[in-house]
């Protein structure tokens, strides 16, 4: 069969399982390797030095064989203890910019924040699990990361 390999009589399936988690913060787009007046002509509006909030939706997507005994690729409680760990304590209404060291140097755009959830998150689960991080900055803004 397409897709699955046979291992000791037993069909391996895979799996991807998503968990969703929202969370407000604040942040400005401003780069610590430009000028002011490079920051305005790059950033724009998301240059204002006093910032501007989001309610970020997190998608985080596993992958991995479904267990025939448990039926599960992993249990959705414990990912949801990660992303409590990973992203609900370290950025859920926090400045990203001020609060977050990770940010002070790195610009917080989507993807920045895509790829510190991934490098957290990937030391939280087990190996090869993690599959994918999608944010909804806004409805409209979408960013998909894969830790490639
Ligand atoms: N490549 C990226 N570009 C931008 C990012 C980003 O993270 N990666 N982020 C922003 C801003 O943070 C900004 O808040 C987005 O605002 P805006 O474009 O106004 O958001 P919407 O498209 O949803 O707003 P509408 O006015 O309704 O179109 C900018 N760029
Ligand atoms: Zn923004």
């Amino acid at each position: 069969m397409a897709g699955s390999s046979v291992s000791g009589g037993a069909t391996e399936r895979i799996g991807y399982i998503t968990r969703v988690q929202s969370f407000s913060a604040c942040h400005r787009l401003h780069s610590v390797d430009l000028s002011d007046e490079e920051n305005k002509k790059v950033f724009g509006k998301c240059n204002n030095p006093n910032g501007h909030g989001h309610n970020y939706k997190v998608e985080v997507t596993v992958r991995g064989k479904i267990d025939p005994i448990t039926g599960m690729v992993m249990n959705l409680t414990d990912l949801k203890k990660c992303i409590e760990e990973v992203i609900m304590i370290p950025l859920d209404h926090k400045n990203l910019d001020k609060d977050v060291p990770y940010f002070a140097r790195v610009v917080s755009t989507t993807e920045n924040l895509a790829v510190y959830i991934w490098d957290n998150m990937v030391k939280t689960l087990l190996p090869n699990l993690l599959y994918e991080i999608k944010i909804y900055e806004t409805d409209k803004n979408i960013v998909v990361y894969r830790g490639e």
